[in-house]
This record gives C-alpha cells, structure tokens and sequence, in this order.
C-alpha cells in the first residue's frame, strides 16, 4: 500500500543536543487524511515536520513522502518541475519572510509567485481568506498579512502540506473557512495534511488522525472515526483514558464560544 508519508523507526538529534528531539517514531499517513499532532512546547512537533518536508535531514530511520525520500534530490526536483508540489511546508519561519512588510501590491506579489497558472485555486484562496488585492503589504494587520501569506502558500497544489501552527492570528471566520477547504482539498484530489496546533476550537471533526506527541515519542493515535466518542451525558470536559485493550476514549461536550464568535463575524460580513 502506498502512503501520503511513512515514518519508520525515525530518531533525530539536534547538533549540539544530547537528547533526541523526536525517538523511535513510526506514523503512517494515509491519502485523502487530515492528521492533527498534538503536544507540549518542545514536545517535538516542528521537527516532525520539517523533517517530512526535507527541511532537515535524519541519517537513522526511514522517511518516505509520496514513495519519495524528502531530503533527496530526486524528491526537490519534482518539487520544482510539477504542477503539484510534494511538500508545501507553512512554518514559523516562512511567516517572517521579508517580504511581506515591504510597500508592495497584493497582486503584484501573488503575479511574483505563478498567480496566473493557479488563477481559479487562488481566486477561490482569496474569496476563502478574504484578501483584497489592492491592499498594499506594509499597511495591513498582522492578521491580513497572514492571510496573503495562506493564498501564497496554499496558490500552488501539494501532496502533502505540513502546516505548523500559522492559523493564530486568523480570525475565527476567516480559519473555519480555511479549515473547511482544506477539508476539501483533502477529498477531492490525491493529498493529505498534518497540522501542529495548540488551538482546537473548531476542528472537533475535522482530523481524521489524531497524534500526542510527549518529550519526542508519539505516545498514542487515535483515529477519529473508530477512537473518539462525545457522550452528552458525560460531564463538561471529561476525558476517559484508554486502556489496553481499547484505544477509545470517551469525552464530554466541551463548553465552547466558538460558534458564537463564527456567527458574529458572519453577521459582520454581511453588513460590510
Ligand atoms: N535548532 C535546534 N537545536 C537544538 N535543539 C533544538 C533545536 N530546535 C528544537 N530543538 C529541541 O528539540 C525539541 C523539540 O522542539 P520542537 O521545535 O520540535 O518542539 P515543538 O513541539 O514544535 O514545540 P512548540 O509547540 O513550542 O513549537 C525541543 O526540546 C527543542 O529544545
């Protein structure tokens, strides 16, 4: 069987680091899945990340994306030449790229980066983020700027996009919105997603993977249809723990402003 990634036996050292970021992980990502990882700071979510999209190399364990070696040449050649990317990495660092402060068009950027070979996808990433192409860079909100950044970075197809907490400073409309199309990205063509968060308001049901992370081991996966249950009765924010013969764990409905903040904003929107 062939998968988005596979992670086998996979230990990374940091130069200079005595103790292993990331120990003895195996993960499997299926096609068509959304994989949500979740764990402390430090815990070893970024590395996990940028070591699927070839950002850093690993000389133990094996890591397979699209069948390919992330790290190899052969796998950043096909990055260059196909319409659809193998990775699309959106991390820390890609938010703080020079260019987004300086006094330049929103269209004239996103001409820069192959608009017209992606017109009807970023069309649809600007409609999604609500980008206004007459905006000048060095006159927005950090939150507007973030989502010229998302059309840039999401403008050409992927296989598999590695998103690093950069959803923060979107407001709550503008990421439901951007969860829903990845959602559909996800189903409509041959792609998956791994996303490193710390808020989980709105994605109730949008993983199908769910991954702990602790002091660099994956120290349990749920998957989201067979493993996580919500049981009304159950009190507010209880969480059973699996045993070892289940991996299921049950919770109670966590008490969330969420959909009234998504509604206020829509109102707001329809008023503009
Ligand atoms: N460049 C580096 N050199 C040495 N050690 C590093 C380096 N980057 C990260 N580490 C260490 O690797 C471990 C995992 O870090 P990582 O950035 O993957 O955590 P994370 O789960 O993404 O955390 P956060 O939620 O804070 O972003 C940490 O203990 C960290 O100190």
């Amino acid at each position: 069987m062939s998968f988005a990634a596979e992670i086998r036996d996979l230990t990374y050292k940091f130069p200079h680091n005595d103790e292993p970021a990331l120990k003895n992980i195996e993960l499997e990502l299926e096609w068509n899945t959304r994989t949500l990882i979740v764990g402390s700071n430090g815990a070893g979510k970024s590395t996990l990340l940028k070591l699927l999209s070839g950002k850093n190399l690993c000389l133990t364990g094996h890591i397979r994306v699209n069948g390919l070696d992330p790290f190899s040449p052969h796998s950043m050649q096909q990055n260059q030449v196909d319409e659809c990317q193998i990775t699309t990495y959106l991390g820390t660092e890609w938010c703080h790229m020079n260019i987004i402060n300086r006094d330049i068009g929103v269209q004239e950027l996103l001409d820069s980066i192959g608009f017209q070979s992606f017109r009807a996808r970023g069309e649809a990433l600007i409609d999604i983020l609500d980008v206004d192409v007459r905006w000048r860079m060095h006159r927005l909100s950090d939150g507007q700027k973030r989502r010229v950044q998302l059309t840039m970075g999401l403008l050409r197809p992927w296989r598999l996009l590695l998103l690093d907490e950069v959803t923060v400073d979107l407001d709550v409309l503008a990421r439901s919105r951007l969860l829903a199309f990845l959602r559909h990205e996800t189903t409509v063509r041959r792609c998956s997603i791994v996303y490193a968060t710390h808020i989980f308001d709105g994605l109730a049901d949008w993983p199908d993977k769910v991954v702990h992370i602790r002091q660099g081991r994956i120290v349990r996966q749920l998957s989201y249809a067979t493993d996580v249950k919500f049981d009304p009765a159950a009190p507010v924010q209880s969480v059973t723990t699996p045993t070892s013969s289940t991996n299921t764990v049950t919770l109670g409905y966590a008490k969330s402003l969420h959909p009234l903040a998504v509604n206020w904003l829509s109102n707001d929107e329809s008023q503009q």
